[in-house]
């Protein structure tokens, strides 16, 4: 499974990042896609050059960055988490619509916008094709949330043809589709970070043991729709933090909330699922920070100490 989240400081810096859940890395490290790259990969010419400097958490494949997860320096930022029984992408491209294949979506969002209504406005005329790069990496099937520092919005593609939907509560997680997470949620809106009022049953007195007594009911599980509802609560409920630091210990403590634990759940081919990785951007300073299962620090790359104008890719590895 996969959570993401979106929120911004005082200032109107965009914070957004996801946990990466599955059972094995794919080897993926950050990616700096700089403004002079000349893209190499777009089966139908939808990403033709590169607006701002994308960094993101991906893998590089003929030359092409296929991104997980990745933001730009004008402040707009995608993440793809999976959604299979309901995507459904075109066989072919669609005359007179812009064809994007599902692999680039997240580098086309972040080559060609700045901003999430810019993305809105040209979504419906954008159709999201089953072309895969090659043999290797057959077609996955997904969603994505797109943040800026003023919103998000989920795009699903599926038998219904594009969907977008605006994401109030500014996170997304797996199956089934945004539309049934968000009305889900209304099913809790009795959680409260206050102490409840101690109450009388007939003749018992019932006081709270300590903290947390108004989160009774939270689900604790690691399912899609309960990871969807906690990573809600979570985020709706975290003071505001002064500066970065509190702002990224906030990104990967509320993430961490509903970060996947080894053992605790297969998947259906038998394999557990844990948080491969956890990632995510700052647009205060353009640094994407992570860290991964087996070694929780967290690591950082700022665009500020790479060269963002240059045509080759930036590949981040330790
Ligand atoms: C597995 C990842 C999603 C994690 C997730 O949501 N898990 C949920 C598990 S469950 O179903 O709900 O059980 C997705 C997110 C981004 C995907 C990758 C990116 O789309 C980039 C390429 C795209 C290629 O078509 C396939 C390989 C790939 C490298 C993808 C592999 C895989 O599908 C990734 C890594």
């Amino acid at each position: 499974m996969c959570t993401a989240i979106r929120f911004t400081d005082a200032q109107g810096n965009l914070y957004f990042g996801r946990n990466l859940d599955w059972s094995f890395s794919y080897g993926e490290h950050v990616v700096i896609t700089p403004a002079g790259y000349a893209v190499k990969t777009s089966p139908f010419g939808a990403t033709d050059k590169v607006s701002h400097p994308i960094i993101g958490m991906g893998i590089v494949e003929e030359g092409t960055p296929l991104y997980f997860d990745c933001a730009n320096t004008a402040g707009l930022a995608v993440a793809g988490l999976n959604f299979p029984g309901y995507a459904r992408y075109e066989a072919e491209a669609v005359e007179g619509k812009t064809n994007v294949s599902s692999w680039e979506f997240p580098l086309w969002v972040a080559a060609n916008f700045d901003t999430v209504d810019e993305v809105e406005a040209a979504l419906p005329d954008t159709a999201i094709v089953d072309a895969p790069l090659n043999d290797k990496f057959p077609t996955s099937l997904l969603h994505w949330i797109v943040g800026d520092a003023t919103r998000s919005i989920v795009v699903e593609y599926t038998a219904e043809g594009m969907q977008v939907f605006h994401d109030e509560a500014d996170v997304l997680a797996n199956q089934p589709g945004f539309a049934y997470h968000a009305e889900n949620l209304r099913s809790y809106l009795n959680l409260t970070s206050d102490v409840p009022e101690t109450v009388k049953w007939r003749g018992a007195t019932l006081a709270p043991y300590g903290s947390g007594a108004g989160m009774r009911g939270l689900p604790g599980d690691y399912y899609s729709p309960s990871r969807f509802v906690r990573v809600a609560y979570l985020n709706a409920h975290y003071p505001d933090q002064p500066d970065e630091k509190g702002n990224v210990s906030r990104l990967f403590h509320t993430l961490t909330g509903v970060a996947m634990i080894d053992g605790a759940a297969r998947m259906s081919n038998g394999d557990f699922e844990r948080t491969v990785y956890t990632g995510g951007f700052s647009s205060q300073t353009d640094t994407y920070y992570w860290s991964t299962y087996d070694d929780p620090a967290i690591r950082k790359v700022s665009l500020a100490d790479y060269d963002t104008t240059g045509t080759d890719l930036i590949e981040v590895k330790e």
